[in-house]
C-alpha cells in the first residue's frame, strides 16, 4: 500500500532543503559580502508586522510561496496554514484536513542581523494530530525530522531528549517574543526570573522555536518554554520533541494541561518532572489564540 504521508514527508524535506538554501543564500551574503548587500537592497527591506519588532523580509514570503507551490503541484487538495500567508489576511483555522503548517524563516530577527540560526518549519496535521516535522536549520545544514510513532532524526541520526532529571542541572531555553508591551515583558522577565533562580544551570535562546525545540530532542537543553508563539513556530518542532522521547504542554494548573497548538503557550521538555516545574515557576497569561476570529 502506498504510504502516502511519507510521500508527502519527502517532499516536504525537499522543499524545505530548497527553501533553506533561497535563506542561507540571502543571510550569508549578508554576512561576507558588502557589494552584493548593497546590490540586494531591496531584498533587505525589513517591514513590520503585529509591532515594531516583529519583522518580516521578502525572503519570508518568497519562500513561504515557493513552499505552498511545489506542495500544490503536487497535493492540490491539502490545506495550508503559513505564517505570511496569514499576515496577509489567510485564516487561521485547523481542521480534519491534511494541513502544511509552514514558517517559511523562523528566526527572521536573526535573518535580519545576520545573528546565525534560523530555520525552515513545516509540521503537517491530519485530523489535527501533527503527522509529520521538518525543520531545516540552513545555517548549520542540519535537517531534523519526525513521523507520528518513528521516531525523531538530525540528518538520519535518532534522536533522544536528555536524561537529566534534576532541574537544577539542567540548561532552559526560552525566549523574548515581539511584544514590548510593558505588562506583558515585565510577566516574562517575572517568569525568567524564577526559573532562572531555582536555580538552572543556564537559560538560553537561539532565536528560533524550532531550532530551540530541536535543541530540546537533541538533549543539548532540558526544556524550552514561551507564550507568544504561533502555531507555524511549533507544529514540527513538537512531533520533534515528543518523538524524541519528550514532552508537551501548556502552562495551565498545575500540571499544564495538554499541548493546544493554537492557544500560543508552550512547554516542551525531557520529562513530565522539569515541564511541571516550569509550569509552576511561569506566569501563565494567555494571548490571543491563532484561531481567535479577532487577533489581527
Ligand atoms: O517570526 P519568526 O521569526 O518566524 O518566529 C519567531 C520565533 O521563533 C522566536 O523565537 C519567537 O520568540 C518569536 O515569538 C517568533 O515567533
Ligand atoms: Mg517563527
Ligand atoms: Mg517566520
Amino acid at each position: 500500500m502506498v504510504d502516502v504521508w511519507q510521500t508527502a514527508m519527502d517532499h516536504a524535506v525537499g522543499a524545505a532543503r530548497r527553501a533553506g538554501q533561497v535563506c542561507c543564500s540571502g543571510a550569508l551574503i549578508r554576512c561576507v559580502d558588502q557589494v552584493v548587500r548593497e546590490a540586494l537592497q531591496d531584498d533587505r527591506k525589513v517591514m513590520t508586522k503585529s509591532s515594531s519588532v516583529d519583522l518580516v523580509t521578502q525572503t519570508d514570503q518568497k519562500v513561504e510561496q515557493l513552499i505552498i507551490q511545489s506542495v500544490k503541484e503536487k497535493f492540490p487538495t491539502h490545506r495550508f496554514i503559513g505564517e505570511e500567508s496569514v499576515a496577509a489576511g489567510e485564516s487561521c483555522v485547523l481542521t480534519d484536513a491534511p494541513t502544511w503548517i509552514i514558517d517559511p524563516i523562523d528566526g527572521t530577527t536573526n535573518f535580519v542581523h545576520a545573528f546565525p540560526f534560523v530555520a525552515v518549519s513545516i509540521g503537517f496535521s491530519v485530523n489535527k494530530q501533527v503527522e509529520f516535522g521538518v525543520v531545516f536549520s540552513c545555517l548549520e545544514d542540519k535537517m531534523f525530522t519526525a513521523r507520528r510513532g518513528k521516531g525523531a532524526f538530525c540528518d538520519g541520526e535518532p534522536l533522544q531528549v536528555s536524561d537529566q532529571e534534576d532541574i537544577k542541572q539542567s540548561i532552559i531555553a526560552t525566549e523574548f517574543g515581539s511584544s514590548r508591551d510593558p505588562e506583558a515583558v515585565d510577566r516574562i522577565f517575572s517568569s525568567l526570573r524564577n526559573v532562572l533562580c531555582i536555580p538552572v544551570h543556564g537559560v538560553r535562546g537561539a532565536g528560533t522555536a524550532a531550532i530551540n525545540m530541536c535543541l530540546v530532542a537533541s538533549g543539548c537543553v532540558e526544556a524550552y518554554y514561551e507564550i507568544g508563539i504561533h502555531v507555524w513556530d511549533i507544529a514540527a518542532g513538537s512531533l520533534i520533541v515528543s518523538e524524541a522521547g519528550g514532552v508537551l504542554m501548556d502552562v495551565d494548573g498545575k500540571d499544564g494541561g495538554p499541548l493546544d497548538l493554537m492557544s500560543r503557550r508552550i512547554v516542551a521538555a525531557n520529562s513530565r518532572t522539569i515541564a511541571e516545574r516550569i509550569v509552576r515557576e511561569i506566569d501563565a497569561f494567555g494571548p490571543p489564540r491563532d484561531d481567535e476570529p479577532l487577533r489581527r
